[in-house]
C-alpha cells in the first residue's frame, strides 16, 4: 500500500472512530435527557406532595417554606441539566454531519512533541475528557490553520505568543461520516475545496465559511484590539461572511462576558436580515440582534412625522428626473448627508444656547395656560449653565410647579363642573367610597354634598394635571419640528452659517422644499438623521449601554451623520464597518472614502483592512464587472471557471420579454436554484413581472421593500434591494444606456451585475450601457437583436 493510501486509510479510520464516539455520546445523552425529562415531569406533578403542609404553627410555616424552596431548587437544577444535555445533543448532531475539516501538526519551539490538532465547528473531548478530538475553529491554536502554510508559525494565547513550526496542514471534506476528500496544502486554504464550495448553487440563506476562511479574512475575524475596524473590499470578497464569523468568534472568545444580545448588526434591508440569519445558529451560536437604520428612525420619529424610507427616496431619485423640484431634491439629499451639514447642526446647537429654541404654549382645553414666550423667557434667563439639556430640566421642574399652582386655581371654574357631569359611574363610585372613609374618621357634622362635589372636581383637575405633567416630562413643550424648520426658514441666514464655499447651489430651493415637507408633517429620509441628531443635542442623547459591538454592513450607504449618531447611541461599543465604495448606490452615500471615518474614534484606535480577492462570481463574470470601474484592476477574482456574460440587444419590449422568458427556461433546465431578474426600480419590476408572468409558467416572485424573505426560484427584484444578496444566475432586465447611462448609475449597475455567482445575462432595450462599452469586449459575448 502506498504511503498516501495508508495515510488516507488512517484518516478514514479516525473519522469512523470519532463518528462512533459522537454517536455513543448522542445515545447516552438522549437516554439521560429522557430520564431527566421524566424526573422534571414527575417533580412538577408531585411538587406539592413533597411539601410539608402548614398547620398554623411557626415551625410548620418555616418547614413548609424550606421544603417548597428545596423542591423548587431541585426542579430548576434538573431543568438546567436537561437544557445543557439538549444543547450538547444539538452540538454533537452538527458535528455528526462533518466532525472536522482541517488538521494541523504543530511543533512548539523547544519541545520534542508535535501537537496534532483537528479543527471543526465545535470542540469535542475524548472518553477520558482529557484530550481534544476536535478543536473549535475559534480556539487560539486554530488560528495557525488560517494564517500559515507549512514552516515557521506562531499564534497568540492569553498568556503570550507561542512560536514553532507548522509541519502539516491538511484539509478534509467529510460528508455523512465518510471521508470524501483529503489533501495537504500550502498557505492558501485549498483552492480545490473553495472550488467545490463556490461551484455549488446559491441558496436562499447564507452559509458559514469556517472551513475555508482566508488569511486576510481571518485578520478581520480575530481582530479585537481596536475600537473601530474598517473593512473595505469589492463585491463578493466576503465582507458579510467575515462579519458573521467574527461575531461567532467574539461570542466564543468572550463567552463569559459577552452575549449575543450585546451585539447588533445594521443591515441594508429586512430581507438581508433573514438571508444571513442562519449562519450563527449553524455555528452553534445565537443570532446577534439585527436591525436596519430605518427601523431605528421609525421607532424614534414615527409619532411626530411620516418618515420616508431610503427605498422610496431611491425610487424617487431614479424615476423622477425632469420633474419640477428634482434638482433641488438631489441637492437636498447630497447637502444634508454631508459633513458640512453636520457642522451646521453643531453650530446651530451653539446658537440655540443663546436664542432661537422654539417652544409651544401649554394649553388646557384649547386655552393657553403657560404661553411659549413665558417658557422661552424662563429658559433663556437661566444662567447657571449654558448647556441646553440641563437648562431644559430646570424648566421642566419650574413648569411642573407652575402647573400645580395654575391647576389648583382652576378647580372652581365652570368647565370643571361641566366635566364632572361627564364623569363615568365608576368615578362617582370612587368619590363615594372616599367620602365614606372620611365620614368614618370624622366626628361631628360635615357637608357631604359639598365634599362629594369637591372630590369630583379634584378628580377632574388631577387627571388634567397628570396629563399635562406627563407631556412636560416628555419635553413636548419644545417645538422641535419648528426649531429644525427655523434653520431653513431663511436661506440667507443658512448661507451665512455654511459659508459660500460649502453651500450647495440650490440652497433657496432646498430650503423651500424642506419647509414644505415639514409643514406637511413629513420628514424626507435625508432629514431624518440630522433632525434626530439635533433633537438629541437639545434634549440629551438617548444611549444604549448594553451593546458592546456594532456591525455596519454596506457601510458606504451611511452618512457621517449616521456614524456620529451610532457612536453616541452606543457609547460602550466597538464598531466594525464593512463596505465597498463602488457599491455606494444612494444619493445620500456621502463618504468620499472610508478614511473619513478615521476621525470617528481617532486613528490610534482604528484599523483598516482592505480585501481585494473576490469569491462570489466566476472569473469571467468578475473580469466583465471589474471593467466597469476605474479601479477595477485591483480586484482579483478567485479562479473559478464559467461562461462569459452575455449582452443581448432587443428590438422592442415584446422581443425583450420573449428572450428573457426563453432564458429563464434554459436556466431552469440547467438546474440553477436561484435566479434573479434584476430591474433598476420597483416601477420597472412591476412592468417586467406582469409581462414575464404572462409568457412563462415558471413561478415568479416579485420582491418589494416590504418582502421579508426570498425563497429559491426566480425573483424579480429592484437593483437596490438585491444588495448584499447573491443568486446562481442574474438577468439584467434592461442594461441599456437609457437606464444605466449617468455616472451615478454606474455603481447601481455594477452592484446589480455582481450579484451573479455563475451566470450573468444582460438584456438591452437600445444601446448597451456605456459601462458595458467601457469593458474589454472580449470579456462578454455580444448577441445582436434578431427575431427568429
Ligand atoms: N473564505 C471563503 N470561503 C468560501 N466562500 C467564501 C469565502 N469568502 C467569501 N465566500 C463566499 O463568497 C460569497 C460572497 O460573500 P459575501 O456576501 O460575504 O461578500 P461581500 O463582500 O459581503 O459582498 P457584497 O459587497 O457584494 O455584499 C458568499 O457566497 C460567501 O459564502
Amino acid at each position: 500500500m502506498s504511503a498516501d493510501r495508508a495515510e488516507r486509510q488512517e484518516e478514514q479510520q479516525r473519522v469512523q472512530r470519532v463518528m462512533r464516539m459522537i454517536r455513543t455520546n448522542i445515545d447516552q445523552l438522549s437516554l439521560r435527557t429522557g430520564d431527566i425529562k421524566e424526573q422534571v415531569v414527575d417533580i412538577r406533578k408531585h411538587f406539592w406532595d413533597e411539601v410539608t403542609i402548614d398547620r398554623g404553627s411557626t415551625d410548620d410555616i418555616v418547614e413548609t417554606y424550606i421544603s417548597v424552596k428545596q423542591q423548587a431548587e431541585l426542579l430548576s437544577e434538573r431543568e438546567r441539566s436537561h437544557r445543557h444535555a439538549a444543547q450538547q445533543i444539538v452540538k454533537l448532531s452538527r458535528l455528526q454531519q462533518s466532525p472536522y475539516f482541517g488538521r494541523i501538526d504543530f511543533k512548539e519551539d523547544g519541545s520534542d512533541e508535535q501537537d496534532i490538532v483537528y479543527l471543526g465547528i465545535a470542540s469535542l473531548l475524548d472518553e477520558t475528557g482529557d484530550r481534544f478530538l476536535v478543536y473549535d475553529w475559534r480556539a487560539p491554536i486554530s488560528s495557525l490553520y488560517y494564517d500559515y502554510g507549512p514552516g515557521p508559525a506562531a499564534y497568540e494565547t492569553p498568556s503570550g505568543k507561542i512560536e514553532g513550526t507548522l509541519e502539516l496542514k491538511r484539509q478534509f471534506v467529510i460528508r455523512a461520516g465518510e471521508l470524501e476528500l483529503m489533501f495537504d496544502t500550502g498557505l492558501t486554504i485549498g483552492d480545490e475545496i473553495l472550488q467545490q464550495v463556490l461551484g455549488k448553487g446559491a441558496d436562499n440563506q447564507m452559509k458559514n465559511i469556517v472551513a475555508t476562511i482566508q488569511r486576510e479574512q481571518n485578520r478581520i475575524i480575530r481582530n479585537d484590539e481596536n475600537r473601530l475596524l474598517i473593512v473595505s473590499g469589492p463585491a463578493g470578497s466576503g465582507k458579510t461572511s467575515a462579519a458573521l464569523q467574527r461575531v461567532a468568534y467574539l461570542l466564543y472568545k468572550y463567552r463569559h462576558m459577552l452575549s449575543a444580545d450585546q451585539i447588533v448588526l445594521f443591515s441594508p434591508n429586512p430581507m438581508f436580515n433573514r438571508y444571513v440569519s442562519t449562519v450563527l445558529p449553524e455555528l452553534g451560536e445565537e443570532n446577534m440582534q439585527q436591525t436596519t437604520f430605518q427601523d431605528y428612525l421609525e421607532h424614534r420619529l414615527s409619532q411626530t412625522f411620516r418618515v420616508e424610507d431610503p427605498f422610496d427616496q431611491m425610487e424617487y431619485v431614479l424615476t423622477a428626473e425632469g420633474e419640477p423640484g428634482y434638482d433641488a431634491r438631489i441637492g437636498s439629499i447630497t447637502f444634508k448627508s454631508s459633513a458640512a451639514f453636520l457642522d451646521v447642526i453643531q453650530s446651530y446647537r451653539t446658537e440655540l444656547e443663546s436664542r432661537g429654541l422654539v417652544f409651544k404654549d401649554i394649553k388646557l382645553r384649547g386655552r393657553v395656560l403657560i404661553p411659549a414666550s413665558e417658557i422661552s423667557d424662563k429658559f433663556y434667563s437661566i444662567t447657571t449653565t449654558t448647556k441646553l439639556s440641563p437648562r431644559i430640566h430646570v424648566v421642566v421642574e419650574w413648569l411642573l410647579e407652575r402647573l400645580e399652582t395654575i391647576m389648583h386655581a382652576e378647580r372652581n371654574k365652570p368647565w370643571v363642573q361641566e366635566e364632572v357631569e361627564l364623569l363615568d359611574p365608576e368615578d362617582y363610585q370612587k368619590a363615594f367610597k372616599q367620602l365614606r372613609r372620611e365620614r368614618r374618621k370624622r366626628q361631628g357634622a360635615f357637608n357631604e354634598g359639598q365634599r362629594e362635589s369637591d372630590l369630583l372636581r379634584e378628580l377632574v383637575i388631577r387627571r388634567h394635571t397628570l396629563r399635562l405633567a406627563s407631556r412636560v416630562k416628555k419635553l413636548r413643550f419644545i417645538d422641535l419640528p419648528a426649531t429644525y424648520r427655523r434653520l431653513f426658514a431663511d436661506s440667507d441666514t443658512l448661507l451665512e452659517m455654511i459659508g459660500e464655499e460649502a453651500a450647495p447651489s440650490l440652497l433657496p430651493e432646498i430650503c423651500k422644499f424642506t419647509v414644505e415637507k415639514l409643514d406637511q408633517g413629513e420628514l424626507a429620509y435625508e432629514d431624518a438623521t440630522p433632525y434626530l441628531y439635533l433633537q438629541e443635542l437639545i434634549e440629551g442623547f438617548q444611549i444604549n449601554m448594553n451593546i458592546m459591538h456594532v456591525f455596519v454592513d454596506e457601510a458606504q450607504d451611511y452618512t457621517p451623520f449616521q456614524y456620529e449618531f451610532l457612536k453616541k447611541l452606543f457609547p460602550r461599543s466597538r464598531m466594525t464597518v464593512l463596505g465597498d465604495l463602488n457599491q455606494a448606490i444612494y444619493a445620500h452615500s456621502a463618504l468620499p472614502e472610508f478614511e473619513v471615518l478615521l476621525g470617528l474614534y481617532g486613528e490610534a484606535v482604528t484599523e483598516t483592512i482592505a480585501l481585494t480577492r473576490t469569491y462570489r462570481s466566476t472569473r469571467p463574470i468578475v473580469e466583465f464587472t471589474r471593467g466597469m470601474l476605474a479601479d477595477g484592476g485591483l480586484i482579483e477574482p478567485f479562479n473559478r471557471d464559467g461562461e462569459k456574460p452575455t449582452v443581448t440587444a432587443a428590438e422592442d419590449y415584446a422581443d425583450l420579454h420573449a428572450k428573457i422568458a426563453d432564458r429563464l427556461h434554459d436556466l431552469q433546465h440547467e438546474g440553477f436554484r436561484t435566479t434573479a431578474v434584476i430591474c433598476k426600480t420597483a416601477k420597472e419590476c412591476a412592468e417586467a413581472f406582469a409581462a414575464l408572468s404572462s409568457l412563462t409558467d415558471i413561478p415568479l416572485r416579485l420582491i418589494s421593500k416590504d418582502s421579508a424573505a426570498f425563497e429559491t426560484g426566480v425573483v424579480v427584484i429592484p437593483s437596490y434591494l438585491a444588495k448584499g444578496i447573491e443568486f446562481d444566475a442574474v438577468i439584467i432586465y434592461d442594461g441599456s444606456g437609457n437606464k444605466y447611462g449617468r455616472e451615478r448609475e454606474r455603481k447601481l449597475f455594477y452592484t446589480a451585475c455582481t450579484r451573479a455567482m455563475h451566470r450573468l445575462d444582460v438584456y438591452c432595450m437600445g444601446e448597451p450601457s456605456p459601462f458595458i462599452a467601457m469593458t474589454d469586449p472580449t470579456t462578454y459575448t455580444s448577441l445582436p437583436a434578431q427575431r427568429e
